[in-house]
């Protein structure tokens, strides 16, 4: 008899999100949110504006602790099984397993190598070689390493728009993060960046689990397995991303996807 394939670990669970409401302040801007993004897909938040994406994007990583009066007031936000507002789960670490890439490139204004291994100096690595090689790994999983490799010390300032995205996303990977979040990140760029950093994502899939915000409903059916479309801090429905845009079981979704409104 054949032995048993070990069991794909694509469909398991990795952020369970559970009954979740969020206040800033007073004002409720997520409403019992149910969610769970599975191992190595790609998830895309959609939704008009306002409608909570980028909220709920920030709560994964607890980015939304650093907003004055900005609160999870019900229900649950897992990784793996831990809850991440635990007593036991360290803010700072949970940001390195869950990396943030935004709709703006944010290079530091120092060289790329220094952009790159910022996070891993940090982490307390000093070894030259193993930062030279933690700082290849990077560039080419950003899918950027030909095009900087002869000049690695020079300003991060100096690339394309496009460059410093994939910049962003290399810095992001170089502290070998489980869940990558990307709010809108090729909202800044031109249809031929956007086209490389959207194979990017799809490469990046391999090793990483992503959920991204975008406008841009072309992008999500290109992009993603799976959709959840928000509508005033509510999920009206999550589906396979093809299932979604062709036949939407809400209302809603149909009239959003079809630009009835949004
Ligand atoms: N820092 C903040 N303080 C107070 N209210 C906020 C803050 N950030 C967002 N909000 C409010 O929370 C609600 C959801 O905003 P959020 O940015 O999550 O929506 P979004 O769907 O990502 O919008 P967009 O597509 O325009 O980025 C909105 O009513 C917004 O005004």
């Amino acid at each position: 008899m054949k032995p048993k394939a070990p069991e794909s670990k694509t469909h398991e669970s990795l952020i369970e999100i559970k009954d979740v409401d969020f206040c800033y302040g007073n004002a409720k801007a997520l409403d019992g949110i149910d969610l769970t993004v599975r191992r190595n897909e790609i998830v895309a938040f959609i939704g008009p504006s306002g409608c909570g994406k980028s909220t709920l994007l920030r709560c994964v990583n607890r980015m939304n602790d650093l907003v004055p009066g900005a609160r999870v007031t019900r229900g649950t936000i897992e990784i793996e099984g831990v809850e991440i507002h635990s007593p036991e789960v360290d803010p700072v670490e949970l940001r390195r397993r869950v990396g943030m890439v935004f709709q703006k490139s944010n290079p530091f204004p120092q060289t790329i190598y220094e952009n790159v291994c910022y996070g891993p100096k940090l982490s307390g690595i000093k070894d030259k070689s193993e930062l030279d090689g933690i700082v290849e790994t990077a560039l080419q999983g950003a899918a950027l390493w030909d095009e900087v490799k002869d000049r690695l010390h020079t300003s991060a300032n100096g690339l394309s728009g496009g460059q410093q995205q994939r910049l962003c996303i290399a810095r992001s990977i170089a502290v070998r993060p489980e869940i990558l979040l990307m709010d809108e990140p090729c909202s800044a760029l031109d249809p031929l960046a956007t086209a490389k950093v959207e194979e990017l994502i799809l490469n990046l899939k391999e090793e990483f689990t992503i959920v991204m915000v975008t406008h841009n409903m072309q992008q999500a059916t290109r992009v993603s397995d799976r959709t959840a479309f928000f509508y005033m801090g509510r999920l009206i429905e999550f589906d396979e991303t093809a299932t979604l845009f062709t036949t939407p079981s809400c209302k809603e979704t149909e009239d959003y996807i079809s630009g009835r409104f949004g």
